[in-house]
């Protein structure tokens, strides 16, 4: 896929850092990407990842630096208005609700997103009613998009890990994102679910939503993303398409190993 670097930038980070008291997370990290583009931002663990997409959408304050979404300054708003910008995400850990069904988690998911809030929408029933319908045929859409129809009515915890997944993608979906943050994707999915997962998310990018994702998986990486960024003790270390990352010596000594340099020349003579 073509990197698109003279495109339009969709997120921005200027300058972000994250202090947690002593310890430097994210260090004057800088980062552009560009619209109708697959980003990963790839690291050792405790690298600084997750804490700059919590600080991305929201989750967590910034010590110094600024986030754009488009042109819009979204460091200093919190996760709900930064959800309002059309950002929405997924967790490394799951965040489903067991106590309700698959479409019942996705109809949560864009209640909890609602522009008006939750308070409203119980004293108001004749647009709760109306409101409420809309979600329900958007949640069936959006299930059989996922191919998660025949699973709208069972519990979380009867399903394969591969499927809670894919029902979290899918509630993320609810809020009609243009750009979505994907936390992990593919940890702890097997082989099989990887692929499902991978065919999904490029269907999903496909229908026009940015993604920006952050995972250990290599493979996925190498696969999908169009440009990565990577970090190493909070600090960009390197930034390229798939191709010139892989070649880097800083990132191979850093995080992908000789091991996986070896591998690598092994794929290519096997070709
Ligand atoms: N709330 C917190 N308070 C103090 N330190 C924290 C906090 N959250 C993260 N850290 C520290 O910040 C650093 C970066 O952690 P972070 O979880 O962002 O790394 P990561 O790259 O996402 O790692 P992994 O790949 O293992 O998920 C680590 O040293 C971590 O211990």
């Amino acid at each position: 896929m073509a990197d698109n670097r003279e495109g339009k930038s969709i997120l921005t980070l200027n300058h972000v850092t994250k202090r947690f008291s002593g310890l430097v997370a994210v260090n004057d990290l800088s980062l552009d990407m560009k619209e109708r583009t697959i980003h990963a931002l790839i690291g050792p663990n405790g690298a600084g990842k997750s804490t700059a997409i919590n600080m991305i959408t929201g989750l967590l304050p910034l010590t110094e630096g600024e986030i754009y979404h488009e042109d819009t300054k979204i460091s200093g708003m919190n996760a709900h208005q930064i959800a309002r910008t059309s950002c929405s995400r997924t967790f490394q850990n799951l965040k489903l609700y067991r106590s309700m069904t698959v479409k019942e988690n996705l109809m949560m998911g864009n209640m909890t997103d609602r522009k008006q809030g939750f308070v409203p929408f119980l004293f108001d029933i004749k647009n709760a009613n109306k409101e409420e319908k809309l979600m329900n045929e958007k949640a069936d859409q959006i299930l059989e998009f996922m191919g998660l129809k025949d699973l709208a009515g069972e519990y979380p915890a009867n399903m394969p890990y591969g499927k809670q997944k894919l029902t979290e993608l899918a509630r993320s979906l609810m809020s009609d994102p243009r750009l979505l943050f994907l936390d992990e994707p593919a940890a702890g999915l097997n082989p099989s679910e990887r692929v499902e997962f991978v065919n999904i998310m490029l269907k999903v990018f496909d229908s026009g939503i940015d993604i920006f994702l952050i995972e250990h998986n290599m493979d996925v990486i190498m696969n999908i993303s169009n440009y990565i960024t990577v970090i190493n003790f909070g600090a960009k270390i390197a930034e390229s398409t798939p191709e010139e990352i892989q070649q880097d010596p800083v990132v191979i000594k850093a995080y992908l190993g000789d091991r996986y340099k070896q591998n690598m020349a092994r794929g290519a003579s096997n070709a």
